[in-house]
């Protein structure tokens, strides 16, 4: 049998931590999670959360001072060098002078079944640049060249460590539509981002990191719905924010440009509470709310 084939769990953190020399506080400081097969997860957290400490343990590239890594049932070093793992990091130079497809055909032969040359450009949406020179691509394509090189070995796992920073929108759009054909085939992927919209369109599951903790874990409609209740807006009748504040099931008060943003977790009873108002409109609350409320960012 392969390794760790039949798992039906791609990774599990248990208890990991891990602090740097010098750093105040630990990096990662007691994390716990499980992947099941054929996830696509988001770990979102402001900067310095404990994100891309976390992507490198999970890889074996660095080691955790307590706890432990398990992908496909190995440690993670030994996943890797099986081939099941593979990552795609923000940045790294690309040879220059060889075409894509030479490229992708010369990585492709570090691995034992690796996937068809030309099923890894179409994947990786690279058709139409396969006799393009790698040193004469956008960034945008490079990027793309670089989510090539990760799958050629056809991983069961794939690891991106803030995948689109640096990218403009329309490279943004071509790179997740790339990556969500390679996860319809069944391929779990794990991608930190500090991009919510990112987080909210593309991700199964998005696991919030703060200060080195898992302090969420959910779909991001799960995650808006806990962490952030409801929106209420309406013209601004004068009332004093402070007493805004404490209707009943309101978290947060603001008076902004004439008008009252107040999210609550009781629609309902501030509703009732407060009375008539003029132009009130209710919404749910975005991903960023439910950040905001779980991370104190903004505070
Ligand atoms: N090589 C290092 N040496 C010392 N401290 C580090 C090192 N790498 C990260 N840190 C610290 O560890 C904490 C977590 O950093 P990490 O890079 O894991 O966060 P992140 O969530 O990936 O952040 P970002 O979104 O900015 O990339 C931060 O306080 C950071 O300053």
């Amino acid at each position: 049998m392969e390794i760790g084939q039949t798992a039906a769990t791609a990774v599990r953190l248990s208890g990991l931590r891990k602090s740097y020399p010098g750093g105040a506080a630990p990096a990662v400081d007691g994390l716990d999670l499980t992947i099941r097969r054929g996830e696509m997860v988001a770990l979102l957290g402001r900067n310095g959360a404990g994100k891309s400490t976390t992507v490198a343990m999970m890889l074996g590239l660095l080691e955790p001072d307590e706890g432990r890594v398990e992908l496909f049932g190995c440690p993670a070093a030994q996943a890797v060098r099986a081939g099941q793992v593979s990552a795609m990091m923000q940045e790294g130079g690309l040879v220059s002078r060889v075409t894509v497809a030479e490229l992708i055909r010369f990585v492709r032969r570090a691995f034992p079944r690796p996937l068809p040359t030309a099923e890894i450009l179409r994947a990786a949406g690279l058709e139409g640049l396969a006799r393009k020179r790698v040193d004469r691509l956008s960034g945008g394509q490079a990027q793309r060249v670089r989510f090539a090189m990760a799958l050629a070995g056809d991983p069961q796992l794939l690891v991106l460590d803030e995948p689109t920073a640096a990218l403009d929108v329309e490279a943004r759009r071509e790179l997740w539509a790339a990556l969500r054909r390679y996860a319809a085939r069944g391929r779990t992927i794990v991608f930190s981002t500090h991009y919510l919209e990112e987080a909210d369109a593309n991700a199964d599951r998005v696991v919030v990191i703060d200060r080195g903790r898992l302090v969420a874990d959910g779909t991001s409609a799960e995650l808006k719905q806990a962490a952030a209740g409801r929106i209420i807006g309406f013209a601004d009748p004068g009332m004093p924010v402070s007493q805004l504040a404490m209707l009943p099931g309101v978290l947060e008060a603001e008076t902004r440009g004439g008008r009252v943003r107040l999210r609550t977790v009781d629609a309902d009873a501030t509703l009732a509470a407060l009375g008539p108002v003029r132009g009130l409109e209710v919404t749910g609350a975005g991903l960023e709310d439910a950040f905001v409320a779980l991370t104190g960012a903004g505070r």
